[in-house]
């Protein structure tokens, strides 16, 4: 059967935390893998632990603290998840993506998502960071979406679209931001796809996805922008280039018994 949440679940949350904290926040970010340290950016915080959050789900991998941070960042008020949930850690997709319809409840307007990725581009490399253009949503295409159940009309439509998922002029102005701080050597735009993990691609798995037009790949951010684009959050998306798959350097697929140069024998 469907197992799933109710409109009530995600509004017990939000009037626990609306009760809790002063700061009314415009906007929501999700902090990848090893990068919580950007809510250390907040002024006057108020932050809780996932235990503490009345409903929220619980954090079980490293690098992901399990705190949601509230404070002040250049004069906006933002709420920070120190660590996101993934399903890989046996979490429904909508457990996974349960805090992205409880921003929505506390007013927030604008999703910030930010991940750790792996390049599949060959002008992409570690330490690069990519802003996301589109996504290639695998575990959503095969019929494991966060919306799927009883459509809650509260939120948005039945039938989304997805045509604009990342918000264009947010792009643009990231794009500006990095010339401005001399740093655009470092940021690309690029096409985001979500696996469902926990294991790392085959080499085969990654020169798939790089002839299909995949940039990066992760196990996060797509269901989460997808459940923020059904209830009309406006979403800009970052991932932090962490390695390169090496599907590039490996030898050609297919190899004739004629030519057994590049096979090393066990010996029979
Ligand atoms: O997507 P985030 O949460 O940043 O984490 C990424 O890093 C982990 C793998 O190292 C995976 O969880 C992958 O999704
Ligand atoms: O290479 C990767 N593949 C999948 N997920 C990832 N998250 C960080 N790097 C990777």
């Amino acid at each position: 059967g469907y197992y799933g949440y109710d409109h009530d679940d995600y509004q017990k949350t939000a009037d626990w935390l609306l009760s809790q904290t002063k700061h009314r926040p415009q906007v929501a970010i999700i902090c990848g893998s090893g990068l919580g340290m950007l809510a250390d950016a907040l002024k006057c915080q108020d932050a809780f632990h996932y235990t503490d959050i009345p409903g929220f789900p619980q954090s079980t991998v490293q690098g992901h603290a399990g705190r949601l941070v509230f404070g002040e960042l250049k004069g906006k008020t933002c709420v920070c998840m120190q660590g996101r949930f993934h399903m890989y850690e046996g979490h429904s997709l909508c457990k996974t993506t349960f805090p992205v319809r409880v921003f929505k409840l506390l007013g927030v307007e604008t999703l910030i998502v930010t991940n750790a990725a792996g390049s599949l581009a060959d002008g992409l490399k570690p330490g690069d960071i990519m802003i996301i253009k589109d996504h290639v949503n695998f575990p959503g295409l095969g019929g494991f979406n966060p919306l799927n159940g009883p459509n809650d009309d509260k939120f948005g439509p039945r039938f989304p679209a997805m045509s604009a998922c990342y918000n264009p002029g947010l792009r643009c102005l990231a794009m500006d931001i990095a010339k401005q701080q001399g740093v655009a050597e470092l940021v690309q735009e690029g096409v985001y796809a979500a696996v469902g993990g926990p294991n790392f691609e085959t080499i085969a798995e990654a020169k798939l996805m790089h002839r299909l037009g995949v940039d990066a790949v992760g196990m996060s951010t797509a269901p989460e922008v997808v459940v923020a684009v059904h209830c009309g959050l406006r979403v800009f998306g970052i991932s932090l280039i962490t390695n390169k798959a090496e599907a590039f350097s490996s030898p050609p697929n297919l190899l004739s018994a004629r030519d057994t140069s590049r096979c090393r024998s066990p010996g029979i």
